[in-house]
């Protein structure tokens, strides 16, 4: 999840996969292990809103052993100390996901990484703290989850041309409308539907994000 040399084109820019809201693992398995072999893949965020602790286990017993086989990292959402007790590759924290601080020392030597929204001031914040990078969003609508901020790309350029620490791009992403944040110079751009929802399947929508951040 490092950044690689940043220039105006899409050069280091990857595809940060978030898996649907619900699944039934078993079959999941397989449709993740497809979506992986279409193409790049810098990481898997687990984001199950409503599972239990041991759901989430049982989740990532299944599916961390996929990425891992294919050398994507393996993100945990919401839950630092669940992320570390299960051996993930790290945590994604929102803003109300507990200590920032407390998730970085608990997760050291793996990847932390921070909601920002729209705001500046918080991103700075999350670097002070070492988080390993920013997420902005949302740039677009998107049907998986409601959202009250909106960024704009902008905040992509301020962001990159400042500072080293990576920044994600997450929010109604699409092939179809990412070149602009690819150029603004977004080091990730994480999806969901882009990819789960793809007209013809989840390896279809890898291959079309990959093509359209190749072509930004
Ligand atoms: C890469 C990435 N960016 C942002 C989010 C959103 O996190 P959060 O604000 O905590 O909202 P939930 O995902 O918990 O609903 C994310 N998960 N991943
Ligand atoms: C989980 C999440 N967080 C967002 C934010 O703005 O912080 S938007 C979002 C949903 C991302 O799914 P899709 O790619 O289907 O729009
Ligand atoms: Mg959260």
């Amino acid at each position: 999840m490092s950044a690689a040399s940043r220039d105006s084109s899409s050069a280091g820019c990857r595809l940060y996969l978030i898996t649907p809201p619900r699944f039934a693992v078993t079959r999941f398995r397989e449709d993740l292990a497809a979506a992986l072999d279409a193409g790049d893949v810098a990481c898997l965020q687990l984001r199950l809103k409503d599972a239990t602790p041991d759901d989430v286990k049982r989740a990532t017993e299944t599916l961390m052993p996929v990425c891992h086989a294919r050398d994507v990292a393996f993100i945990l959402n919401d839950d630092a100390g669940l992320a570390h007790a299960l051996g993930c590759d790290g945590a994604h924290l929102g803003q109300t996901d507990g200590d920032h601080a407390g998730a970085r020392r608990l997760l050291e030597g793996r990847i932390l990484g921070i909601t920002c929204h729209a705001s500046r001031h918080l991103a700075m914040e999350a670097g002070e703290l070492g988080a390993d990078y920013v997420a902005f969003g949302a740039f677009f609508p998107t049907d998986t989850k409601e959202v009250v901020h909106h960024a704009a790309p902008e905040i992509l350029e301020w962001w990159s041309q400042m500072m080293e620490i990576p920044c994600v791009a997450i929010g109604g992403i699409t092939a179809e409308n990412c070149g602009p944040l690819v150029r603004a110079g977004a080091d990730f751009l994480a999806v969901v539907g882009a990819v789960w929802n793809h007209a013809d399947g989840p390896e279809a929508g890898v291959r079309a994000m990959n093509a359209a951040i190749g072509a930004a």
